[in-house]
Protein backbone atom coordinates (compact mmCIF):
# COMPACT_ATOMS: atom_id res chain seq x y z
CA UNK A 1 0.00 0.00 0.00
CA UNK A 2 1.06 3.75 -0.61
CA UNK A 3 2.26 5.72 2.32
CA UNK A 4 1.98 2.12 4.59
CA UNK A 5 -1.39 2.90 5.11
CA UNK A 6 -3.14 -0.29 6.93
CA UNK A 7 -5.16 -1.88 4.06
CA UNK A 8 -8.70 -2.52 5.27
CA UNK A 9 -9.72 -6.45 3.71
CA UNK A 10 -13.52 -6.83 3.69
CA UNK A 11 -14.85 -9.66 6.19
CA UNK A 12 -15.51 -12.59 4.25
CA UNK A 13 -17.72 -16.02 4.95
CA UNK A 14 -16.65 -19.07 2.88
CA UNK A 15 -18.69 -22.13 3.04
CA UNK A 16 -16.79 -25.39 2.04
CA UNK A 17 -19.07 -28.67 1.74
CA UNK A 18 -18.83 -32.19 0.62
CA UNK A 19 -18.60 -35.99 1.32
CA UNK A 20 -16.17 -37.16 3.56
CA UNK A 21 -12.38 -37.19 1.73
CA UNK A 22 -12.82 -34.69 -0.32
CA UNK A 23 -10.38 -32.78 1.36
CA UNK A 24 -12.51 -30.21 3.18
CA UNK A 25 -10.79 -30.32 6.58
CA UNK A 26 -7.35 -29.88 5.00
CA UNK A 27 -8.49 -27.09 2.50
CA UNK A 28 -10.53 -25.52 5.02
CA UNK A 29 -7.56 -25.03 7.65
CA UNK A 30 -4.80 -24.18 4.64
CA UNK A 31 -7.60 -21.51 3.01
CA UNK A 32 -8.07 -19.96 6.62
CA UNK A 33 -4.44 -20.06 8.16
CA UNK A 34 -3.24 -18.46 4.30
CA UNK A 35 -5.54 -15.75 4.44
CA UNK A 36 -5.68 -15.14 7.90
CA UNK A 37 -9.54 -16.25 9.01
CA UNK A 38 -11.19 -18.17 11.46
CA UNK A 39 -11.93 -22.01 11.13
CA UNK A 40 -14.77 -24.04 12.15
CA UNK A 41 -14.89 -27.94 11.44
CA UNK A 42 -18.35 -28.59 11.65
CA UNK A 43 -17.96 -32.37 11.66
CA UNK A 44 -16.17 -32.50 14.73
CA UNK A 45 -19.40 -30.60 16.71
CA UNK A 46 -21.57 -33.51 15.47
CA UNK A 47 -18.82 -36.36 16.01
CA UNK A 48 -18.52 -34.33 19.80
CA UNK A 49 -22.16 -34.61 20.69
CA UNK A 50 -22.25 -38.44 19.23
CA UNK A 51 -19.06 -39.53 21.71
CA UNK A 52 -21.29 -37.39 24.72
CA UNK A 53 -24.02 -39.67 23.47
CA UNK A 54 -21.87 -42.72 23.62
CA UNK A 55 -20.35 -41.88 26.53
CA UNK A 56 -23.32 -41.38 28.46
CA UNK A 57 -25.45 -44.99 27.33
CA UNK A 58 -27.96 -43.15 25.25
CA UNK A 59 -29.94 -45.21 22.82
CA UNK A 60 -28.68 -44.54 18.98
CA UNK A 61 -31.56 -46.90 17.68
CA UNK A 62 -33.85 -44.16 19.62
CA UNK A 63 -34.14 -40.88 18.24
CA UNK A 64 -36.73 -39.72 20.33
CA UNK A 65 -33.94 -40.66 23.20
CA UNK A 66 -31.35 -39.01 21.62
CA UNK A 67 -33.53 -35.76 20.74
CA UNK A 68 -34.48 -35.78 24.72
CA UNK A 69 -30.70 -35.46 25.64
CA UNK A 70 -29.78 -33.06 22.70
CA UNK A 71 -29.38 -29.79 24.56
CA UNK A 72 -27.29 -31.10 28.39
CA UNK A 73 -23.92 -31.34 26.39
CA UNK A 74 -21.80 -28.16 26.17
CA UNK A 75 -19.33 -28.18 23.05
CA UNK A 76 -17.01 -25.15 23.13
CA UNK A 77 -15.27 -25.13 19.51
CA UNK A 78 -11.85 -23.24 19.04
CA UNK A 79 -11.64 -21.35 15.08
CA UNK A 80 -8.04 -21.87 15.20
CA UNK A 81 -6.75 -23.21 11.94
CA UNK A 82 -3.47 -23.77 13.63
CA UNK A 83 -4.88 -25.61 16.71
CA UNK A 84 -8.56 -26.43 15.98
CA UNK A 85 -9.90 -27.50 19.48
CA UNK A 86 -12.97 -29.01 20.51
CA UNK A 87 -14.44 -29.61 23.84
CA UNK A 88 -17.46 -31.44 25.92
CA UNK A 89 -18.34 -30.04 29.13
CA UNK A 90 -14.45 -28.77 29.60
CA UNK A 91 -13.21 -31.97 28.37
CA UNK A 92 -10.99 -32.16 25.18
CA UNK A 93 -12.21 -34.68 22.95
CA UNK A 94 -10.23 -34.01 19.80
CA UNK A 95 -9.03 -37.21 19.98
CA UNK A 96 -12.02 -39.54 21.15
CA UNK A 97 -14.09 -37.96 18.73
CA UNK A 98 -12.08 -39.77 15.72
CA UNK A 99 -12.68 -43.45 16.93
CA UNK A 100 -14.02 -46.01 14.93
CA UNK A 101 -16.74 -46.00 17.14
CA UNK A 102 -17.97 -42.49 16.82
CA UNK A 103 -17.66 -42.28 12.66
CA UNK A 104 -19.92 -45.18 12.77
CA UNK A 105 -22.52 -43.68 14.91
CA UNK A 106 -22.28 -40.06 13.84
CA UNK A 107 -25.07 -40.06 11.16
CA UNK A 108 -27.87 -41.60 13.23
CA UNK A 109 -26.89 -38.53 16.01
CA UNK A 110 -26.81 -36.33 13.35
CA UNK A 111 -30.24 -36.95 11.34
CA UNK A 112 -31.87 -35.95 14.66
CA UNK A 113 -34.33 -32.54 14.42
CA UNK A 114 -33.32 -31.50 17.65
CA UNK A 115 -29.52 -32.12 17.33
CA UNK A 116 -29.27 -30.07 14.21
CA UNK A 117 -31.50 -27.36 15.19
CA UNK A 118 -28.84 -27.08 18.62
CA UNK A 119 -25.61 -27.97 16.52
CA UNK A 120 -26.99 -24.72 13.75
CA UNK A 121 -27.21 -22.11 16.50
CA UNK A 122 -24.08 -22.70 18.09
CA UNK A 123 -22.28 -22.40 14.48
CA UNK A 124 -24.04 -19.79 13.38
CA UNK A 125 -22.92 -17.78 16.81
CA UNK A 126 -19.62 -18.59 16.32
CA UNK A 127 -19.37 -17.40 12.64
CA UNK A 128 -21.00 -13.83 13.60
CA UNK A 129 -18.18 -13.58 16.38
CA UNK A 130 -15.79 -13.89 13.56
CA UNK A 131 -15.04 -10.25 12.99
CA UNK A 132 -12.03 -11.11 10.04
CA UNK A 133 -14.34 -13.72 8.48
CA UNK A 134 -14.03 -17.19 8.51
CA UNK A 135 -14.33 -20.95 6.50
CA UNK A 136 -16.92 -22.89 7.80
CA UNK A 137 -16.74 -26.78 6.60
CA UNK A 138 -19.62 -29.54 6.91
CA UNK A 139 -22.18 -30.81 5.00
CA UNK A 140 -25.43 -28.28 4.78
CA UNK A 141 -22.96 -25.29 5.56
CA UNK A 142 -23.99 -23.57 2.18
CA UNK A 143 -27.58 -24.70 2.23
CA UNK A 144 -29.09 -24.34 5.76
CA UNK A 145 -26.28 -22.71 8.41
CA UNK A 146 -24.83 -19.75 6.24
CA UNK A 147 -26.91 -19.58 2.70
CA UNK A 148 -25.41 -15.75 2.95
CA UNK A 149 -21.98 -17.30 2.70
CA UNK A 150 -19.68 -14.49 0.34
CA UNK A 151 -18.87 -17.59 -1.01
CA UNK A 152 -19.66 -21.56 -1.27
CA UNK A 153 -17.74 -24.42 -2.65
CA UNK A 154 -18.65 -27.71 -2.85
CA UNK A 155 -15.60 -30.30 -3.00
CA UNK A 156 -16.06 -33.68 -4.63
CA UNK A 157 -14.04 -36.61 -5.24
CA UNK A 158 -14.18 -40.68 -6.47
CA UNK A 159 -15.35 -43.18 -3.72
CA UNK A 160 -11.73 -44.82 -4.63
CA UNK A 161 -9.72 -41.74 -4.31
CA UNK A 162 -11.68 -40.78 -0.81
CA UNK A 163 -11.24 -44.09 0.26
CA UNK A 164 -7.41 -44.29 -0.92
CA UNK A 165 -7.05 -40.61 0.97
CA UNK A 166 -8.78 -41.81 4.30
CA UNK A 167 -7.09 -45.39 4.35
CA UNK A 168 -3.77 -43.97 4.26
CA UNK A 169 -4.78 -42.11 7.36
CA UNK A 170 -5.94 -45.08 9.22
CA UNK A 171 -2.54 -46.84 8.84
CA UNK A 172 -3.08 -50.33 7.50
CA UNK A 173 -7.26 -50.17 6.76
CA UNK A 174 -8.74 -52.15 3.98
CA UNK A 175 -9.64 -49.72 1.19
CA UNK A 176 -12.16 -51.62 -0.30
CA UNK A 177 -13.98 -51.93 3.17
CA UNK A 178 -13.30 -47.96 4.08
CA UNK A 179 -14.71 -47.17 0.56
CA UNK A 180 -17.81 -49.00 1.68
CA UNK A 181 -18.21 -47.33 5.11
CA UNK A 182 -17.75 -43.74 3.59
CA UNK A 183 -20.61 -44.73 0.86
CA UNK A 184 -22.75 -45.91 3.57
CA UNK A 185 -22.29 -42.30 5.64
CA UNK A 186 -22.83 -40.19 2.60
CA UNK A 187 -25.93 -42.47 1.85
CA UNK A 188 -27.14 -42.09 5.51
CA UNK A 189 -26.20 -37.87 4.91
CA UNK A 190 -27.36 -37.54 1.76
CA UNK A 191 -30.94 -39.18 2.98
CA UNK A 192 -32.11 -37.72 6.07
CA UNK A 193 -34.56 -35.52 5.90
CA UNK A 194 -33.36 -32.37 7.70
CA UNK A 195 -30.62 -30.63 6.49
CA UNK A 196 -28.99 -33.37 4.36
CA UNK A 197 -25.43 -33.35 2.66
CA UNK A 198 -25.86 -31.37 -0.47
CA UNK A 199 -24.81 -28.93 -2.72
CA UNK A 200 -26.04 -25.22 -2.86
CA UNK A 201 -27.36 -23.88 -6.29
CA UNK A 202 -25.29 -21.06 -6.00
CA UNK A 203 -21.77 -23.20 -5.09
CA UNK A 204 -19.24 -23.30 -7.25
CA UNK A 205 -17.90 -27.61 -7.67
CA UNK A 206 -14.53 -28.49 -7.72
CA UNK A 207 -13.57 -32.26 -8.62
CA UNK A 208 -10.30 -32.97 -6.05
CA UNK A 209 -10.17 -36.44 -7.78
CA UNK A 210 -6.93 -35.40 -9.67
CA UNK A 211 -5.94 -32.44 -7.92
CA UNK A 212 -2.88 -32.38 -5.22
CA UNK A 213 -4.38 -30.97 -1.85
CA UNK A 214 -2.12 -27.76 -2.74
CA UNK A 215 -4.15 -27.14 -6.35
CA UNK A 216 -7.14 -27.21 -4.24
CA UNK A 217 -6.26 -24.57 -1.92
CA UNK A 218 -4.84 -22.49 -4.66
CA UNK A 219 -7.91 -22.42 -6.93
CA UNK A 220 -10.03 -21.78 -3.07
CA UNK A 221 -7.84 -18.78 -2.12
CA UNK A 222 -8.25 -17.43 -5.85
CA UNK A 223 -11.79 -17.57 -5.12
CA UNK A 224 -11.89 -15.95 -2.10
CA UNK A 225 -9.65 -13.26 -3.44
CA UNK A 226 -11.89 -12.38 -6.28
CA UNK A 227 -15.16 -12.75 -4.59
CA UNK A 228 -13.07 -9.61 -2.03
CA UNK A 229 -11.95 -8.14 -5.18
CA UNK A 230 -15.49 -7.63 -5.98
CA UNK A 231 -15.40 -9.81 -9.50
N1 LIG B 1 -6.47 -33.17 -3.18
C1 LIG B 1 -5.96 -34.10 -2.37
N2 LIG B 1 -5.13 -35.03 -2.85
C2 LIG B 1 -4.63 -35.99 -2.05
N3 LIG B 1 -4.90 -36.13 -0.74
C3 LIG B 1 -5.73 -35.23 -0.20
C4 LIG B 1 -6.32 -34.17 -0.98
N4 LIG B 1 -7.11 -33.45 -0.16
C5 LIG B 1 -7.04 -34.02 1.06
N5 LIG B 1 -6.20 -35.09 1.03
C6 LIG B 1 -5.89 -36.00 2.15
O1 LIG B 1 -7.04 -36.82 2.28
C7 LIG B 1 -7.33 -37.06 3.65
C8 LIG B 1 -8.77 -36.61 3.96
O2 LIG B 1 -8.84 -35.20 3.81
P1 LIG B 1 -9.79 -34.32 4.72
O3 LIG B 1 -9.38 -32.91 4.49
O4 LIG B 1 -9.80 -34.82 6.13
O5 LIG B 1 -11.21 -34.61 4.03
P2 LIG B 1 -12.68 -34.34 4.57
O6 LIG B 1 -12.59 -33.25 5.59
O7 LIG B 1 -13.45 -33.92 3.34
O8 LIG B 1 -13.18 -35.64 5.12
C9 LIG B 1 -6.28 -36.31 4.44
O9 LIG B 1 -5.26 -37.24 4.80
C10 LIG B 1 -5.74 -35.28 3.48
O10 LIG B 1 -4.39 -34.96 3.72
N1 LIG C 1 -22.47 -29.78 8.68
C1 LIG C 1 -22.39 -31.07 9.00
C2 LIG C 1 -21.14 -31.65 9.27
C3 LIG C 1 -21.08 -32.98 9.62
N2 LIG C 1 -22.23 -33.70 9.74
C4 LIG C 1 -22.25 -35.07 10.24
O1 LIG C 1 -21.03 -35.34 10.91
C5 LIG C 1 -20.39 -36.47 10.34
C6 LIG C 1 -18.88 -36.34 10.49
O2 LIG C 1 -18.45 -35.27 9.70
P1 LIG C 1 -16.90 -35.07 9.39
O3 LIG C 1 -16.81 -33.84 8.53
O4 LIG C 1 -16.10 -35.11 10.62
O5 LIG C 1 -16.57 -36.36 8.56
P2 LIG C 1 -15.31 -36.66 7.66
O6 LIG C 1 -15.63 -36.05 6.32
O7 LIG C 1 -14.12 -36.00 8.28
O8 LIG C 1 -15.22 -38.12 7.62
C7 LIG C 1 -20.95 -36.58 8.92
O9 LIG C 1 -20.88 -37.89 8.41
C8 LIG C 1 -22.40 -36.11 9.15
O10 LIG C 1 -23.22 -37.15 9.65
C9 LIG C 1 -23.44 -33.11 9.44
O11 LIG C 1 -24.48 -33.77 9.52
N3 LIG C 1 -23.51 -31.81 9.08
Amino acid sequence: MENGAARTVPSVIVAIDGPSGTGKSSTSKAVAARLGLSYLDTGAQYRAITWWMVTNGIDLDDPTAIAAVAGKPEIVSGTDPAAPAITVDGVDVSGPIRTQEVTSSVSAVSAVPEVRARITELQRSIAAAAEGGIVVEGRDIGTTVLPDADLKIFLTASPEARAARRSGELQGADVNATREALLKRDAADSSRKTSPLAKAGDAVEVDTTDLTLAQVVECVVTLVEEKRAGK
